[in-house]
């Protein structure tokens, strides 16, 4: 498996803000990982490190050399008023052949739309076209940061298996961010849950049936939805150090790993504040 970005024991600050602490993350060729947390945990910061746009304070981040990376975000202000279809606006900022603007609307799964109007375009078709133009990268890593919100269910649906059909074609890997259950269960082979650290990570599918897991979630469609919904309370000192208060269904308060590795705490010793 080729790792694509490693990131080791990281702190990142937004401004003065610290935003992650002690983060260990990686992502590998042609797997689909999923971040999910409460707003403010830091999700849009462990993208931005990914990236390199944010440089840690602490930890190292290590990505292939050459990695391409297609960022599709989760929105993209167009004035409404401004004429410009779907190819022209792919060749921004330079011109790009026809050819190419089809090949990727095609993989985006909108092969019709390129002499469209950007203005005219529905939400759904819109995020498309944001899609292929990530692809103009042809990426090693497909990073989408909740590029579904606003989008219906089966529009959304729709969208992530089109996801699933470019990592199947192209063997690249996608971080995600979403706030959607059914894409975190269904269409993620890790969810790694983050609240300023990484709380916990694993296979969605055997997270949700693990004993480990129900013991610290609960069981069946409450349990599942506990992975996404467990309420995260704290905040952090003035070192960065985590003052954590969060109810996740824990009978107990032990972050230490769990002996089985698909359910794992990964919080750093911390200061509790109860
Ligand atoms: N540019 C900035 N300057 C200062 N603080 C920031 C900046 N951007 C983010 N933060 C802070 O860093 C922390 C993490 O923010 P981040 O945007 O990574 O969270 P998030 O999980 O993506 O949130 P959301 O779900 O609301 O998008 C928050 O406390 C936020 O207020």
């Amino acid at each position: 498996m080729e790792r694509l970005v490693e990131i080791a024991d990281a702190s990142v600050h937004q401004g003065a803000t610290v935003a992650l602490t002690g983060v260990d993350f990686h992502i590998d060729r042609g797997e689909i990982v999923t971040v999910v947390g409460p707003n403010g945990s830091g999700k849009s910061t462990l993208m931005k490190t990914v990236i390199g746009a944010l440089k840690p304070s602490a930890g190292a981040v290590k990505r292939k050399p050459g990695l391409r990376i297609g960022y599709v975000p989760q929105k993209l202000q167009i004035d409404p008023t401004l004429p410009i279809t779907v190819a022209r606006f792919l060749g921004l900022p330079r011109r790009l052949p026809r050819a190419q603007a089809l090949e990727v609307l095609e993989q985006a799964g909108v092969p019709d739309l390129a002499d469209r109007q950007m203005a005219r375009l529905s939400g759904g078709q819109f995020q498309r076209v944001l899609l292929a133009r990530a692809m103009l990268e042809d990426p090693d890593l497909l990073i989408l940061d909740e590029a579904t919100q606003g989008l219906d269910q089966p529009g959304s649906a729709a969208f992530y298996r089109q996801i699933e059909e470019i990592r199947q074609a192209k063997g690249c890997a996608v971080l995600m961010v979403s706030h959607e259950l059914h894409v975190v269960m269904a269409a993620s082979d890790r969810v790694v849950c983050l609240n300023g650290h990484v709380c916990c990570h694993g296979a969605p599918e055997i997270v949700a049936s693990a004993p480990e897991y129900r013991a610290l979630f609960g069981s069946g469609t409450g349990g599942a939805l506990a992975l996404y919904r467990h309420d995260h309370d704290h905040s952090h000192d003035s070192e960065g150090n985590c003052l954590h208060d969060h109810d996740c269904g824990h009978q107990d308060h032990d972050h230490t790993p769990k002996a089985d590795a698909n359910v794992t705490s990964l919080a750093k010793p911390h200061a509790e504040a109860h």
